[in-house]
Formats: structure tokens, C-alpha cells, sequence
């Protein structure tokens, strides 16, 4: 293996990351968005992307998922090379996304949100999802279009749940919503951690990102200019800040 970047933290510690993106190139037509991104993600991890609008974090999570398909680089997942793979294959080998638009099926109820595919061996139930959000079992019958963004929030995670991932990428879970909901999926976010499952998540609101995650990258301009570790925050919340500020 040729390695120009530094070494992942992983390698020095010696556990195989779950997932591990080097040298991502992606482009909107004749557009260069990203221009070498280096990160990965270990078993069990929660690792943040932050950056300003336009820095290039969503485009990340796409060309892994394959929803971008003009990329370059190499994205390993679990051993194995999925930088070829349309999303649905990279769906298979348990992948999931939550885009920043929540896709559920709008004119369908929660109940069909939730049934429609049935969950595959592993994933989630109805029953799970209504034990960990419980409003979702009082809104059952109601269209998916007529709920609150924190609901179709909540629904939007436990949909992909239902296909039993080992990676979540998450596209600002936080946006556009009530603190205590806020809250509610942080704390979901953590049993789903203590359960193994690893995320990668997007986000904007520092002080969700800085409670859930492990680590940090920072994106600018395409990069990843910067790694912030959870215990290095405090001490480095003057850089985090500025990073963020436009
Ligand atoms: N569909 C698209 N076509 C062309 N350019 C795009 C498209 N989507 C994003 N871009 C551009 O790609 C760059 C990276 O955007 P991206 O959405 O990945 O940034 P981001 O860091 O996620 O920020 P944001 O929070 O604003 O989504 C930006 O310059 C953006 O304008």
C-alpha cells in the first residue's frame, strides 16, 4: 500500500477502521468539489463532519453512499471496495443514509413508512422503532407529509434501521429542530453506539456534534483540513469556532 497522507489513527492503533475513504475526488459535472479527502471511521465510532456551507461534507456522504457516482479515490467498507458500487450495493453491504431532506414516503402513514419494504433479518422492527420513539406509535396512521420535522426526523433514522446497517450516515439530524427533540435523537444516537453501530454524521450544530461524537473532521474547501479528538474540544473550541464562523 502506498500512503501519501499521514497514517489514520487507526493504523498507529492497530484496530481495521469499518469504513476508510482516501483521496476522494468528486465533481458536479465540470465542478471539482472534493479534492482528496482522507477519514475514516472505526467499529463503534461516531465521527462528525463539520465545516461551512459548501465545504463539501454532504458531497462526502453521497459519493460513499454512490448517489454521486463522479468520484475517484478509494472508499473501503468492511474489507471491501465500494468504490465502484451504485448505492444500492452499497446499500447491501450495510451502508445506510439519512439525507438532509429526510426521505420518507410522504402520502404513506407512518405504519407503511415503516413496513414498506419489510425490514430484512437484523434490522429493525415496527415495534423497536415505536419503543424508541413512542410518538411515532401515536401518530401511526397519519401521513408521513402531516408530521412534525422532528418526527419525520425520527421516522426518516428508524426507516433505515429497518435493513440492520453497521454504518449510519447522517445529514444534519439536528436542523430545523426543538431542543428537547433535539435531545431525543442524541440519546437514541448513543444507545445505537452502544449497540456497535458506527455513524458518520454531518453536522452544523457544534454542541450536538461535540456531545455525540468521538471525533472530528474539519472540511474546508473540499479537504479535511483538521482532526479533533472529543477530548481536545474544550481546548480547542477557539479553532472549532473559527472553522465554523463565515
Ligand atoms: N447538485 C449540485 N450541483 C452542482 N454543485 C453542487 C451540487 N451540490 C453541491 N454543489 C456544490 O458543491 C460544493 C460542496 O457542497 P456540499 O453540499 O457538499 O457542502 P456542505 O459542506 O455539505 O455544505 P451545506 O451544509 O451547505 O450542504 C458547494 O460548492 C456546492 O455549491
Amino acid at each position: 500500500m502506498t500512503l501519501s497522507a499521514p497514517l489514520p489513527s487507526s493504523a498507529l492503533s492497530g484496530t481495521a477502521p469499518l469504513l476508510e475513504v482516501r483521496d476522494l475526488h468528486a465533481y458536479y459535472g465540470q465542478s471539482h468539489v472534493l479534492h482528496g479527502v482522507n477519514l475514516h471511521v472505526n467499529p463503534g465510532e461516531v465521527v462528525s463532519l463539520i465545516g461551512r456551507n459548501g465545504a463539501g461534507k454532504t458531497t462526502t456522504l453521497k459519493s460513499i453512499m454512490g448517489v454521486l457516482r463522479s468520484r475517484s479515490g478509494q472508499i473501503r467498507f468492511d474489507g471491501h471496495d465500494l468504490t465502484r458500487l451504485p448505492s444500492h450495493r452499497v446499500a447491501a453491504r450495510g451502508v445506510a443514509w439519512v439525507p438532509e431532506e429526510r426521505a420518507i414516503l410522504g402520502s404513506l402513514s407512518v405504519h407503511e413508512n415503516l413496513e414498506l419494504p419489510p425490514a430484512r433479518p437484523g434490522g429493525w422492527s415496527t415495534e423497536r422503532a415505536f419503543e424508541a420513539f413512542p410518538v411515532l406509535r401515536e401518530r401511526g396512521h397519519h401521513p408521513g407529509s402531516k408530521l412534525s420535522g422532528g418526527e419525520q426526523q425520527m421516522l426518516a433514522i428508524v426507516r433505515v434501521l429497518r435493513s440492520g446497517p453497521r454504518l449510519l450516515l447522517l445529514d444534519e439530524p439536528s436542523e430545523g429542530l426543538a431542543p428537547v427533540i433535539v435531545q431525543r435523537i442524541g440519546a437514541m444516537l448513543q444507545e445505537l453506539r452502544q449497540e456497535g453501530l458506527s455513524v458518520l454524521l454531518v453536522e452544523q450544530n457544534l454542541k450536538f456534534a461535540t456531545r455525540l461524537a468521538d471525533r472530528h473532521y474539519v472540511f474546508v474547501d473540499g479537504q479535511v483540513v483538521d482532526e479533533v479528538l472529543a477530548h481536545e474540544v474544550e481546548s480547542r473550541r477557539a479553532d472549532l469556532l473559527r472553522y465554523l464562523s463565515v
